[in-house]
């Protein structure tokens, strides 16, 4: 019972939160130490002028009473002194915190990147990309909570306190006494509102991920919720999310305004309780006016530290809660500890096997159950079956993308595993079923292929997949912009750019998964006569669902879910009874009917 309350309560404290938030920002704080050193003498500074100016209240007032009016003259000279001193340490306070703040933000967002880029394909798969988004547009901003301002207070609280204390025991101890049992209050009181705030901000940080993830999609998606006049539902899908993102910041907002009036009720409290104590002492002649003066000044730089104490703990908290949310990302296993680069000519594989490989991308739908093959080096081998048979996944696993739960894919006899990203990914050049172009220029887009691609090898590439003339009739030629995602490109042109692509990849594997799928004929014919000529030299996987484009392969396998079923020749297979030739004669007759229905509708 008792352990249950314990860990209950520690668990609101979130202990595990803020072991984790040190140990992701421990080495960042530590890396930076020189300009922590700088703050934390700042801090001194601060503390010894916070005390200057409470003494010079005390001084002057004194002085003023008794008529000294040297004395006020020269306490003047030592104030003015003070200011110009407070405002240059302010100056270099504020920018040496944004500048460390900000310089740990931007590092620890190159990290995120770089390890979201390493984590294994089946991981990152599963996670939205608004989700992603939202570390870098939202979660990393928010752990200011922990590297700014809040660290140097956390310092600054115990050793402020201190110092004011130990000054007013001086001035007079019954005054000093009363001190000390606000200062329980006020932690009491922020620690309660620091973890309400947090429970709220980590409801808010995961609403600002949905929101990002349905934005993203919406955006993505636009067109098709234009054609499907599904406009109204994707804003009320929004509109929901967004009124309840404002229903959770009204909800903090309260949160944090009942803490402001309750660390101003105690405050004012406790200034009117010394203030009438102090008076009292005057009164008894045990204190000075001066003195009373100080005494009150020094007791609001006690308690505004405590009270501040409850956001300081609130919004570490949210700080703590923002790290939580990035390390779900960071705490998954990666592939690696160094991103992949291309490796110029690489081995030309001898010899590919499919040994044994069970593999499903979820566990309770498998796709491939002890499957064998071995791939023809230096010859066209094509994969055909119907839609969903898992052609694509034998690309996926090729290439290393995913891990098979069990068996090994075999290059020259050794296991994928073993051989570097960096290799692998460079044995292969593949042109994807969705063909993805990034924003920027033509000539950007073909440059991602390999380093140093001379001018000449470019145009070759874009004459090979009969894209140069297009290219060279727009304004710009290669330099042109294509657009988010090439949106100013036609299905076609995307396709050709890609295959342009792939060809100045210049790998010895080929894997062309529906490469000519968007051609017309004319189109299909050219850029099928440039493959067939890259194929030559190449070790060649093709995906094709007309397989008419097919028929000249070395060998066909036809997989159906998830099993090779058949293994030949075109003219092999269609001496067989079996799913190779009902999948031809059924697109034959489909042919046929399509040409009779055209020439009805002509
Ligand atoms: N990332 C993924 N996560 C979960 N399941 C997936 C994933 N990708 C594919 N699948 C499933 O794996 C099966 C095989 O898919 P795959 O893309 O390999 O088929 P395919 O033969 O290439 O089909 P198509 O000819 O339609 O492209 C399908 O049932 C599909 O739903």
């Amino acid at each position: 019972m008792i352990t249950d309350k314990l860990s209950s309560i520690l668990n609101e404290i979130n202990l595990k939160g803020i072991k984790r938030t040190f140990q992701l920002l421990g080495p960042y704080i530590l890396s930076n130490w020189k300009s922590y050193t700088g703050l934390i003498v700042i801090l001194f500074v601060d503390i010894f002028l916070t005390i200057g100016f409470a003494w010079f209240f005390g001084t002057i007032t004194d002085a003023a009473v008794s008529g000294e009016f040297n004395k006020i003259r020269s306490l003047l000279l030592v104030v003015l002194t003070l200011i110009v001193f407070g405002q240059i340490v302010t100056f270099f306070n504020t920018y040496l915190e944004s500048y460390v703040t900000s310089k740990i933000k931007r590092d620890l967002k190159d990290y995120v990147l770089k390890q979201i880029m390493l984590l294994p394909t089946n991981k990152l798969s599963k996670i939205r990309t608004g989700e992603l988004m939202t570390h870098f547009t939202n979660d990393i901003n928010c752990i200011d909570g922990v590297i700014g301002s809040n660290l140097i207070y956390l310092i600054q609280l115990p050793l402020i306190s201190i110092a004011v204390f130990v000054y007013m025991l001086q001035i007079n101890w019954q005054l000093s006494v009363l001190s000390l049992f606000i200062i329980p209050i006020a932690i009491v009181a922020g620690g309660i509102f620091g973890i309400l705030i947090r429970n709220n901000s980590r409801t808010i940080y995961n609403k600002i991920g949905d929101i990002n993830s349905q934005l993203n999609e919406t955006f993505q998606g636009i067109s098709i919720i234009r054609s499907f006049l599904v406009e109204r539902l994707f804003l009320g899908k929004f509109y929901e999310q967004n009124h309840s993102f404002f229903d959770l910041e009204m909800k903090n907002a309260k949160l944090r305004g009942t803490f402001y009036v309750v660390g101003g009720l105690i405050s004012s409290i406790t200034y009117i309780i010394s203030l009438c104590l102090g008076a009292f002492f005057v009164s008894n002649g045990q204190i000075t006016v001066g003195s009373l003066l100080t005494f009150v000044t020094l007791m609001q730089h006690l308690i505004s530290p405590l009270t501040g104490l409850a956001g300081l703990w609130g919004s570490f908290q949210s700080s703590a809660s923002a790290v939580e949310r990035i390390s779900d990302v960071l705490d998954i296993q990666p592939i690696d500890k160094e991103l992949p680069t291309y490796v110029n000519s690489v081995k030309v594989p001898k010899s590919i096997q499919f040994n044994n490989i069970s593999f499903a991308y979820e566990p309770e739908t498998r796709i491939f159950h002890s499957l064998n093959l071995t791939i023809q080096t230096g010859k066209v081998t094509a994969l055909v079956g119907p839609s969903g048979a898992g052609k694509t996944t034998l690309f996926h696993l090729l290439q290393g993308f995913y891990q098979p739960q069990s068996g090994q894919i075999l290059m020259d006899n050794t296991p994928i595993k073993q051989i570097s990203p960096s290799h692998l990914r460079s044995t292969f050049a593949h042109v994807a079923q969705d063909t993805f172009l990034f924003s920027g220029t033509i000539k950007d887009n073909l440059l991602l292929a390999r380093p140093n691609i001379s001018e000449l090898e470019m145009i070759n590439a874009s004459i090979a997949a009969n894209i140069h003339d297009f290219i060279m009739s727009l304004p710009d030629q290669y330099n042109t912009e294509i657009g988010e995602r090439g949106v100013r490109l036609s299905g076609g042109q995307k396709q050709r750019l890609s295959i342009a692509r792939a060809i100045l990849k210049d790998a010895p594997i080929l894997l062309l998964d529906e490469a000519t799928s968007a051609l017309d004929s004319e189109s299909e014919y050219k850029v099928k006569e440039a493959l067939e000529k890259l194929m030559k030299k190449k070790t060649t996987l093709v995906i094709a669902h007309r397989l008419s484009t097919i028929q000249h392969a070395d060998v066909i396998v036809v997989v159906d879910k998830g099993e090779i079923v058949q293994i030949g020749t075109h003219e092999e297979l269609m001496l067989q009874p079996g799913l190779y030739r009902r999948l031809t004669e059924s697109q034959s007759l489909a042919q046929e009917n399509y040409k009779e229905g055209s020439a009805i509708l002509i």
